[in-house]
Parts: structure tokens; C-alpha cells; sequence
């Protein structure tokens, strides 16, 4: 694990908090992301909800925080009538917005006598090229005949680069669907000698497999080969498969686990709607967060439709105390 995420993982007592869906909130704080661009839209329209939503999920307990560039992409952005120049301002100012979300809540916990919270790490935010084609793809991984690992390497360098030199504390790669794309990223971050620790995530359908069917077996040959990985785990993927993804990963590799499912509510890419859940059992989020732990997870946390006060929840079960860890660096 690089440091500083060890780092967090200790402060929080074992198990750090990601944060909840950003987009979901960004839409409960009336923002409207019926877009191309997704959440990344606000970017544009709306900047101080993405600073106000970070703020939030900081105020629930997140030791980590992910910024708003999931669907923030150089191609978007130029199909919006930018230039590049504005496009990779727009990358860059994601993780500005999170680090002054970051700087600003850590500095007012310190004013107070009795600081119950830890610095948060800030991620940023890379989604999968079918995030980028917002057609729901980031849930089957199936790209098309036409796409191979080097036009998926040519789609992310450019904007990797841009975010990785922004000044984040990590790189989170999201809801990745296909083993196609997760080689293609290692390969990256090697080719361009990236030096800010990664996490790779991917998104599953069945509780068993990627999207695509692939198995995580087939991707931990090459995840675990990469030191520029450090973290591997699930997001946007219902809870009630999080446990044994979990115990399957941990066959798999020695790496940090990071889990971060959805409400177990189904996108329908073509709606652009969330369709009802599928029952869970009677098991709250919070409470399941615990078991995940348990089965070794060392970082959990929220995708989409979960909120500020899922991760409320999921920071006072994971660290055992009402308020949070009182831990400063
Ligand atoms: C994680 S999904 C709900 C994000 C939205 C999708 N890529 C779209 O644009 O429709
Ligand atoms: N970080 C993104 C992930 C979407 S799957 C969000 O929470 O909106
Ligand atoms: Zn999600």
C-alpha cells in the first residue's frame, strides 16, 4: 500500500471511509445532470455544489474523497465547443475544488479543541471510456469490434496525465467493466512513469465476475504484477455481492481491497434512470459495511445513490465510536 494510504487506513483504525455518491448528491442538491457530461457538467454550470458535496461527505467522516471527473473527459469537453486549453483547465480545477474542500474542512477541524477527524485524502476521478459514451456501458463492458487497448490507452492518456499532475493523492480508476480496459490502464501508468499511487475498481452485474463475465482472477495476473497499483476493488456494484467479491479478491491478490457498492438500484443507460433495487435482505448498509471489513476490506465506502448519511452510517460502524477518530497528522 503506498504510504499515505496506509497512513489512513491506521488513522481510521483499520478501515478508511470513501466517501457516498457524488453525483447523487450533486443532484439532491438540485443540480441537473441529464447530460452528456454527466455530473462533470457541473464543472461548468455549477462549481460550488462539487466543493459543497465534498464538504459534506467530510463532515459525514470520509478519510477519502473522490473527485468530480468521472465523466470529465477531453473529447466531452470539445464536443461542448471548447478549446483544449479550457477542457484540461476543467480536469485540473476538479482536484482544485477537492483539495480546497480538503484544506478548508481540515483546517476548520483543527480550530476546534477536540478534533474528531482525519485529514482526507482527495482521489481523482477517472471513469471508464463507456462512462464517456453514456450509453450504460460501464455496466456490460461490451465497447464494440472496433475498440482495442491502444485506442483505450490513446482515450485516457492525455487526461490521466492532466489529473495526475494536479496535485491528488491518488488516482481511482472507476467502475472499470472489462479486463480490456483494466490492462490497458496498468500499461499506462507505466508507460507514463505515473508516480501517484493508483486504485483500480471495477463494476459487476452478477457478484461473480466483471461486467464483461471476465473473471477477477484473469485481471489480478496483471494488477498484481503493477507496483503503480496499490488499492484493487469494486464500486457501483449492488451490496449484496460485495462480501464475496471480497473473499474472491482476497484468493486473488495481497493488495489493499477497496469496496464502494452502489444502493443496488439498476441504471438504465437508455432511461438514464435508476430502476428499484432488487432485495437485499434486511441487512442495513452500514451493517453489511462491517462485514466487508471483516472479510478484509481496508476501505469502504458508497457508489451511486448512496449518501452523506449512508457514509454518516458507515464511518460510526467502521470506527466503533459516535464520533470520529480523533487523530491528527
Ligand atoms: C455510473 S452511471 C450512472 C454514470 C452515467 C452514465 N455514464 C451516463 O452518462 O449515462
Ligand atoms: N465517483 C462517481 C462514480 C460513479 S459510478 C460518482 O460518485 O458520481
Ligand atoms: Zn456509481
Amino acid at each position: 500500500m503506498a504510504v499515505a494510504v496506509e497512513e489512513i487506513v491506521r488513522r481510521a483504525g483499520g478501515c478508511a471511509v470513501i466517501d457516498g455518491g457524488f453525483a447523487t448528491q450533486l443532484e439532491a442538491l438540485g443540480a441537473d445532470i441529464n447530460d452528456p457530461l454527466w455530473s462533470a457538467a457541473c464543472l461548468i454550470t455549477k462549481p460550488h455544489l462539487i466543493k459543497e458535496v465534498h464538504m459534506q461527505y467530510l463532515e459525514a467522516g470520509a478519510d477519502v474523497i473522490i473527485s468530480s471527473s468521472y465523466q470529465a473527459t477531453i473529447p466531452g469537453f470539445l464536443a461542448r465547443g471548447m478549446l483544449l486549453e479550457e477542457a484540461e483547465g476543467l480536469l485540473r480545477r476538479s482536484i482544485e475544488l477537492a483539495l480546497e474542500a480538503r484544506d478548508e474542512f481540515w483546517k476548520s477541524t483543527l480550530r476546534k479543541s477536540k478534533p474528531v477527524y482525519n485529514r482526507a485524502l482527495v482521489a481523482a476521478s477517472i471513469g471508464s471510456y463507456g462512462a464517456y459514451l453514456a450509453d450504460g456501458s460501464e455496466y456490460s463492458g461490451s465497447y464494440g469490434e472496433d475498440i482495442t487497448a491502444e485506442k483505450l490507452k490513446d482515450f485516457h492518456r492525455r487526461r490521466l496525465q492532466v489529473l495526475a499532475s494536479a496535485g491528488p493523492d491518488l488516482i481511482a480508476f472507476e467502475a472499470i467493466p472489462n479486463k480490456m480496459e483494466a490492462q490497458a490502464l496498468v500499461e499506462l501508468l507505466e508507460e507514463e512513469n505515473i508516480q501517484v499511487p493508483s486504485w483500480i475498481c471495477f463494476s459487476s452485474v452478477d457478484g461473480k465476475n466483471l461486467c464483461s463475465g471476465e473473471s477477477f482472477a484473469e485481471c489480478l495476473q496483471f494488477l498484481n504484477a503493477s507496483d503503480k497499483v496499490t488499492i484493487v476493488g469494486v464500486n457501483c456494484t449492488p451490496p449484496q455481492f460485495i462480501e464475496g467479491i471480497i473473499r474472491e479478491l482476497k484468493k486473488q491478490t495481497k493488495k489493499a481491497i477497496a469496496v464502494y457498492p452502489n444502493s443496488g438500484e439498476i441504471w438504465d443507460g437508455r432511461a438514464k434512470r435508476w430502476l428499484p433495487a432488487q432485495c437485499f435482505g434486511h441487512k442495513s448498509f452500514d451493517a453489511l459495511a462491517k462485514r466487508w471489513q471483516e472479510a478484509g476490506a481496508s476501505l469502504v465506502g458508497g457508489c451511486c445513490r448512496t449518501t452523506p448519511s449512508t457514509i454518516r452510517a458507515v464511518s460510526k460502524v467502521l470506527k466503533g465510536k459516535t464520533s470520529y477518530s480523533a487523530t491528527q497528522i
